[in-house]
């Protein structure tokens, strides 16, 4: 797991660094600068490209400078380079910097307040105005030079983080950011790149690695954390050679209505293809035909006989939601399967709604139950948010207050546990965003937890597989729509790779 850190916390792991490796902080701010580098020339191989280079008085444009005089020693010669003096101060690390590229006499530009700005001609900006030292939404001379900057619509790479977006929190309304294209980051994705709201500001980020402390910052013990894929091979476990059905456990899944049998079967599809030793589908009489079409490994319960005719204790784990409606049957249902059922449930789709409905049954929620909210989901339950960030927040507390597992659904899925920390899942892709692709979420999520994985186990591996197999599908092949019925195609393949 790569640990998430605020923006004062990486403050702090700097310190600790320069005091403790130890190295100077210009020599950091070069090996940060250096790491830059290496990633531009590979996605802008183009020596004679047109570059500007805006630096503010900062670390951030410390590191813009230090950039600048790398790029001329690989042999970038179209470099422009623009200071934005809007205050008295810079830091130690600037004017060494400064120094430096005075030597190596590429041209530069400097703006004052209330200055004129420069003709912008080049084709590609970088932006090292301001980066983590970000303490205020911009506002006059910033606010007018990236407003300006904006307005070109050129491509920007950005130096740690955009100019003006929050690491982390709320960004201030109607406040602006220098939109990039790509920002190549330090050390770790910065908290906001993973929420949706930076999803206007900043098109792909890219992380690189310029040594800070990890023993360090593994010590501050964030509750935030960054799924990484080792972290899934060293969770799953391998088949034993004899193992059986028996050993893979039994699920069963209630969902789908005659309208959307299609839900039920693909969770039921996707538990059996995550490897379930049984899956049954508690299904509409009028599904038997599809389900015995789609999935003949499935075994089915039909919807509608008496409730209380269900044998519980047969299963490992239940999940129900996806496809389910919200009648009177589908809320006893609900009803009877949190009274009588005792092991951790998964929870999704209508029987979030129905929770939303009745808050008394969601504290009755078996402990370390998955409830799998999108974002309206998330919202019924527990109230409307203005962000996602305090979405996060939100699923921190009632989390913690349940005992329950929350996962946020998302482009970067989250993963909060009963114990309060926060999972951000690193694999998934647009061409996945289609209906049903949560149901296969649900049905993996049941297989992981029949196979005896923790709920936080299920959860992390889950997500994590469930986005593979589509990154796995679209990006190799440039598909621009995974259906989720070619997802759970490809889920044992995915998993058997994540195995060996
Ligand atoms: N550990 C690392 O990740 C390293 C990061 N480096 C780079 O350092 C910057 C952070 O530098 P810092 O000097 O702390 O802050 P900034 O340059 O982002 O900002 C400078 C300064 O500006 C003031 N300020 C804040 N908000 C505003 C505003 N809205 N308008 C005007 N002025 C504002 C405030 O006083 C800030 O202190 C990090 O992003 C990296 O690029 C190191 O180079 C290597 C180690
Ligand atoms: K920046």
């Amino acid at each position: 797991m790569l640990p998430l850190l605020t923006a004062e916390q990486i403050r702090r792991a700097d310190t600790h660094t320069i005091q403790h490796e130890p190295i100077s902080s210009i020599n950091l701010m070069e090996r940060a600068s250096k790491a830059f580098v290496a990633w531009f020339i590979n996605h802008f191989p183009e020596r004679s490209a047109s570059i500007s280079i805006y630096c503010g008085t900062g670390n951030n444009g410390g590191d813009g400078l230090a950039v600048a005089r790398l790029l001329g020693h690989h042999r970038y010669l179209n470099i422009k380079i623009v200071i934005a003096r809007f205050g008295k101060n810079s830091t130690a690390d600037f004017d060494i910097n400064f120094e430096r590229l005075i030597a190596t006499g590429i041209p530069y530009t400097e703006i004052q307040a209330n200055d004129d700005l420069p003709e912008e001609k080049s084709d590609i900006l970088i932006d090292a105005l301001l980066g983590s030292g970000l303490n205020k939404p911009l506002a006059g001379d910033y606010l007018r030079l990236v407003t300006y900057l904006n307005d070109l619509q050129k491509t920007v790479v950005a130096v740690d983080v955009p100019t003006g977006l929050y690491t982390e929190g709320d960004q201030p309304k109607d406040s602006v950011v220098l939109k990039a294209d790509l920002a190549i980051t330090f050390q770790q994705p910065k908290l906001s790149f993973l929420l949706p709201g930076s999803g206007g500001h900043v098109d792909h980020w890219q992380c690189v690695n310029i040594g800070l402390d990890e023993r360090f910052i593994r010590s501050l013990d964030s509750p935030y954390q960054y799924i990484e894929e080792k972290d899934i091979r060293q969770m799953l476990k391998p088949r034993t050679r004899f193992s059986n059905k028996g050993t893979f456990g039994h699920a069963l899944i209630i969902a789908g209505q005659p309208e959307t049998m299609g839900a039920a079967l693909l969770s039921a599809s996707a538990c059996a293809h995550a490897g379930a030793g049984l899956t049954t589908a508690c299904i509409p009489e009028s599904g038997l035909t599809a389900l015995n079409t789609y999935q003949p490994e499935v075994m089915a319960i039909v919807r509608g006989v008496k409730v209380a005719d269900i044998n519980w204790e047969k299963f490992s784990s239940v999940a129900i939601g996806p496809g389910l409606g919200k009648e009177q049957d589908a809320k006893d249902l609900l009803d009877d399967l949190i009274a009588n059922f005792k092991k951790p449930v998964v929870v999704d789709a209508d029987a979030l709604n129905l929770l939303a409905d009745d808050p008394e049954l969601l504290k009755k929620l078996p402990a370390n139950s998955i409830l799998t909210p999108h974002m309206k989901e998330f919202d019924r339950l527990f109230g409307e948010h203005q962000s996602w960030w305090a979405r996060v927040r939100t699923a921190i507390v009632k989390a913690t207050e349940l005992k329950i597992c929350i996962v946020l659904k998302n482009s970067y899925t989250v993963i909060v546990t009963p114990e309060g920390k926060a999972y951000f899942n690193s694999t998934s892709n647009a061409a996945m965003a289609s209906g049903g692709m949560g149901d296969v979420l649900t049905g993996i999520l049941s297989a992981l937890l029949v196979q005896k994985y923790s709920p936080v186990e299920a959860c992390i591996i889950g997500c994590f597989i469930h986005g593979k197999a589509g990154d796995e599908l679209a990006l190799p092949n440039r598909m621009s729509v995974v259906l989720p019925g070619k997802l759970i195609q490809q889920l044992p393949l995915t998993m058997g790779k994540l195995m060996g």
